[in-house]
């Protein structure tokens, strides 16, 4: 990895839109949750999958439940909000949707509502701190907690989105893809939807989900997360494929993401290689960037290294992914905006 290419990477402005609040915790930031809590005994080494490590997608749910110890109060949840949005900064995203999974801890008293205004608070400090970095939510459903819970998740996210002033933008459908099935929770995406929230699924993330991943290609989601086994070559099908296209359905990709957590062999097999020949919609994303040791500009050099993209074509990924965004679209206007006025610093001999 030379240092151009660091430089190009770090500097690229980019878009992020599929970072789950608590797997993006970095090791600082875990450091200091611990220093708060001794006595639960947890040490960084459970909380992040290093270099060269792999552990199953089960493995890596058991990461989240140690994260969640750490993470339990207001203020941990406030501090782990504002250091995970300057660090997406300090790496040069200029649009961030995080997401999160409401929590309710009768120990410390939290309840979902309080954890959701938090984060937008924390969103509202970050922008009065001058950071150069839209922030947006989405509240997600964990498939684990069934349909009732969804449903509540739902009307909590429609009340945000008409008081966050602009905060909560929409619904994601996230956790153990093993656990439980998507068809449950087709009403209350269906109502969400509806509502006017926006719907990030997470979709074929494992093998053999076929139907569930039918039936909510049937919504449609306005984008969808991995998306990893939809196609015929990995045991998907065309038809599913087919919808991807006709509905013109971004998928979000995490290509260290996927090789840790091992559904996906190695990165020269990710499937970054066949939707971008199809030359549809993608967005490079880090999925949990403290738990997967990553960051963006990582996951764009990966890309680029793996599949032999130049400058230009990284660019013209990051610049596409600001129309994936749930953003209202002058916002959209504002961001392609700084993308042209930036472009100069990256390509000198083309201004
Ligand atoms: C690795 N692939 C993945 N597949 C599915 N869901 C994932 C995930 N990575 C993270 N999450 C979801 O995000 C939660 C942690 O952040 P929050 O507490 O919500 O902020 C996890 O508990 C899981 O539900
Ligand atoms: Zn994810």
């Amino acid at each position: 990895m030379d240092t151009q290419a660091d430089f190009f990477h770090r500097t690229l402005p980019k878009v992020e839109l599929h970072a789950h609040l608590n797997g993006s915790v970095s090791s600082q930031t875990i450091d200091k949750l611990i220093r708060r809590k001794p006595h639960l005994n947890i040490e960084r080494s459970m909380t992040a999958i290093g270099k060269g490590q792999r552990r199953t997608l089960e493995e890596c749910f058991q990461v989240f439940k140690v994260i969640h110890q750490l993470v339990d109060t207001e203020e941990d949840i406030l501090m782990v909000t504002t250091d995970v949005i300057r660090e997406f900064a300090a790496d040069g995203v200029k649009y961030l949707e995080l997401r999160s999974t409401p929590r309710e801890e009768t120990n410390t008293g939290l309840t979902k509502k309080g954890y959701v205004e938090t984060v937008v608070k924390a969103i509202q400090l970050c922008k009065n701190e001058g950071l150069d970095i839209d922030v947006r939510c989405l509240m997600a459903i964990d498939r684990r907690n069934g349909a009732q819970v969804a449903m509540e998740t739902v009307k909590l996210a429609e009340e945000f989105l008409l008081s966050s002033d602009g905060s909560v933008v929409g619904l994601d459908l996230s956790g153990d893809p093993k656990v439980g099935h998507g068809k449950d929770l087709l009403p209350a995406l269906q109502r969400g939807r509806n509502s006017g929230l926006k719907l990030s699924l997470h979709l074929s993330e494992i093998p053999s989900q076929l139907e569930e991943s039918d039936l909510l290609l049937n919504l449609p989601p306005d984008r969808i997360g991995h998306g990893t086994f939809l196609h015929p070559e990995v045991g998907g099908s065309q038809s599913l494929v087919d919808k991807v296209l006709k509905n013109n359905i971004p998928l979000e990709l995490c290509l260290t993401s996927n090789v840790k957590g091992q559904t996906v062999p190695c990165y020269s097999q990710h499937h970054f290689k066949y939707w971008y020949q199809l030359g549809h919609p993608i967005v490079i994303c880090t999925d949990d960037k403290g738990v997967f040791c990553t960051d963006l500009s990582q996951e764009y050099q990966l890309v680029s290294s793996t599949f032999g993209l130049s400058h230009e074509d990284l660019w013209n990924l990051s610049e596409q992914a600001i129309d994936c965004t749930f953003a209202p679209e002058t916002i959209k206007q504002q961001l392609k905006q700084k993308w042209t006025d930036l472009k100069p610093r990256l390509f000198p001999a083309a201004s």
